[in-house]
């Protein structure tokens, strides 16, 4: 007989939350944890790496296919380093030209099935939580429970402001305003998997809540889900 293994998906545009919030989640269920933005962007670092133009969809599929990447938990710090091709990528991919990259080569319809199978590989006991963009509208269509995050664009550069400074980097609100709006007309516009709320999904709207908050609002949802399932 095969276990259920329920599965949270939390999608929403770039700055919402949604890895802060997914994290706290994970480690309050001890659940695995798929931050599928981070293979977009792995993809993106080594389409750079090899000079591909984010138009390649032909090139970019088979590295899609064959991409070397490995997810390894440093429990003590609650930290999970990435590696691809034997590099620890966990800093650098996270700067703004990956993201931009990231997005444009996931607007490719054959790259997003290329990676559909690894990021389905997360979904193990005892449970999943999984933030994206297309995690409850695509991947994990079946999941227990929904959530849609977002907040306003001002907020979520004022965000990125204060984590760009936490790192020691200067940054610029309008540019950081302008860089949000393009990527989120960029991955709502596009024709596969487009950024939207599951018709199934709470929409949380952060930009007047506490990160705390917004994970109390998730957890009483998720609860009551799974606890209807379970029931069902
Ligand atoms: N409700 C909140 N109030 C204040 N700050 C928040 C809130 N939620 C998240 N943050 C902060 O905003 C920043 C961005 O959050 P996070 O990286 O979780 O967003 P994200 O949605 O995963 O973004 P991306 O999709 O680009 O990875 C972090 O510094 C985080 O601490
Ligand atoms: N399920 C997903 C996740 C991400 N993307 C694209 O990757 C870019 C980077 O994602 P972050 O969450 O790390 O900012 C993002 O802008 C999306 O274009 C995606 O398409 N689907």
């Amino acid at each position: 007989m095969s276990s259920h293994i329920p599965v949270i998906t939390i999608d929403g545009p770039s700055g919402a939350g949604k890895g802060t919030v997914s994290r706290l989640l994970a480690d309050k269920l001890g659940w695995h944890l798929l931050d599928s933005g981070a293979i977009y962007r792995v993809l993106a670092l080594a389409a750079i790496h090899h000079h591909f133009s984010p138009d390649d969809e032909e090139s970019l599929v088979v590295l899609a296919a064959n991409l070397d990447v490995k997810f390894v938990s440093e429990e003590e710090r609650a930290l999970t380093h990435i590696i691809l091709e034997g590099e620890d990528v966990t800093l650098s991919i996270r700067t703004e030209e990956v993201g931009n990259m990231a997005s444009k080569i996931a607007a490719l319809p054959r790259v997003r099935e290329a990676l559909l199978r690894r990021q389905r590989a997360f979904k193990e006991l005892p449970g999943l939580i999984a933030d994206g963009r297309d995690m409850g509208t695509v991947v994990f269509k079946d999941a227990d429970a929904k959530i849609f995050l977002t907040a306003s664009a001002a907020e979520r550069a004022q965000r990125r402001a204060q984590q760009l400074k936490q790192k020691g980097f200067s940054a610029n609100i309008e540019q950081l305003i302008t860089e949000i709006r393009e990527r989120d007309d960029r991955d709502t516009n596009r024709s596969v998997a487009p950024l939207k709320a599951a018709d199934d999904a709470l929409f949380v709207d952060s930009t007047e809540l506490s990160i705390d908050e917004v994970v109390d609002k998730v957890m009483t949802f998720a609860h009551s889900k799974l606890s209807q399932a379970s029931q069902a």
